[in-house]
Parts: structure tokens; C-alpha cells; sequence
């Protein structure tokens, strides 16, 4: 038997501050990660050994994660089958806009589920994961709706204070 897990692939330990957004995010939902450094432009063969590798030890879903040029995702996305989510990073003078193009203009049949730039989009790709997992996991669709439902309430209780402080201005 595979144990499910979740992979996050990085271009460079420099998307490591942005990704741990997604890290954190996963691991609230109890998602087994493994995190890994590697790149589609500067370790090609090692980049197609791990996605193979991974596939087959039973990661469910692959998060990639690259700034400037990012290639990464959609190299990934043409070695596995399974569901591939692309962040890009904010990483050069272009602010992300490059890696949001690079990583969503994926060609018919090859796709990449593209997140926002940056920390939003971080987060995002984590969420993201765990709904793919929750379509074949209960325990996993009760836990996501419990969290967007902790989140509206949280929103609602902010509005609460702030009328009362309107109220009293
Ligand atoms: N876009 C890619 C790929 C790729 O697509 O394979 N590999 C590294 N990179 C990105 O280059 C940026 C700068 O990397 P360095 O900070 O290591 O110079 C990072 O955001 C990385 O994801």
C-alpha cells in the first residue's frame, strides 16, 4: 500500500518563504508533504525522476512552485497524470507576471491549475489540494467545510466589531 501525500516542488529554496504558506496550510489538515527543490531549466533529469518516483510511492497531487520563467509546473504536468498546481512566484523585476503567464498558457491537454501570484495563491494551491483529496475523503470534504465555515464566522465577528465600534464613534 502507497501512503497518499502531497508534493511540493520549489524551482529554488528562494520560493521557500511563499511556499510555506502552502506548507502550513496542508499540514492543518493533517496532509502528509514532501517538500523538495527542484527545477525544470537547472535539474531536468532529476526534476523527471522524482515526479516518476513520487507518482508511484502515491503522491496524490503535485504543487509546483516558480518564479520568472516558471517551467516548472507545466514540465511536471507532462510527466504524470496527476492533478498539477502551479504558483508563481514573485520573484524579479516583472513581479510575478511572468511566472503567472509561463505557468497558466499550458496547451490543450497538458493543464495546469494556476493559483495567484504570491502569498494568496500559496495558500490557495493548499486549499486547493486538500478538495481534490476530499472528492474520494470524507473525513478530508468534512474537514474543508469546517474551515471555510470557521472562516466565515471569523468574517462575520469582525463585521460584529466593527459596527458596535461604528456605533460608538
Ligand atoms: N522558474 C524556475 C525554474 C523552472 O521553471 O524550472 N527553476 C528555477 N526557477 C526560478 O528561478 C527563480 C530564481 O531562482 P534563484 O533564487 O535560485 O536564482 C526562482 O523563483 C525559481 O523558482
Amino acid at each position: 500500500m502507497t501512503k497518499p501525500f502531497v508534493a511540493i516542488l520549489m524551482g529554488s529554496d528562494s520560493d521557500l518563504p511563499v511556499m510555506q504558506n502552502t506548507i502550513d496550510v496542508l499540514k492543518s489538515f493533517n496532509i502528509t508533504v514532501e517538500v523538495k527543490v527542484t527545477s525544470a531549466h537547472r535539474t531536468p533529469a532529476a526534476t523527471h525522476s522524482y515526479v516518476t518516483d513520487a507518482e508511484a510511492r502515491g503522491c496524490k497531487v503535485f504543487i509546483c512552485a516558480a518564479g520568472l520563467a516558471a517551467h516548472l509546473a507545466g514540465a511536471v504536468a507532462g510527466i504524470t497524470t496527476r492533478p498539477v498546481i502551479g504558483v508563481p512566484v514573485d520573484a524579479g523585476p516583472l513581479q510575478g507576471h511572468d511566472a503567472l503567464l509561463s505557468t497558466v498558457m499550458m496547451p490543450a491537454g497538458v493543464p495546469v491549475a494556476t493559483v495567484a501570484i504570491g502569498k494568496a495563491g500559496a495558500k490557495n494551491a493548499a486549499y486547493l489540494a486538500a478538495q481534490m483529496l476530499a472528492v474520494a475523503d470524507d473525513e478530508m470534504a468534512a474537514a474543508v467545510k469546517a474551515d471555510r465555515q470557521a472562516n466565515a464566522e471569523a468574517v462575520i465577528a469582525k463585521d460584529k466589531a466593527l459596527q458596535e465600534k461604528l456605533k460608538n464613534a
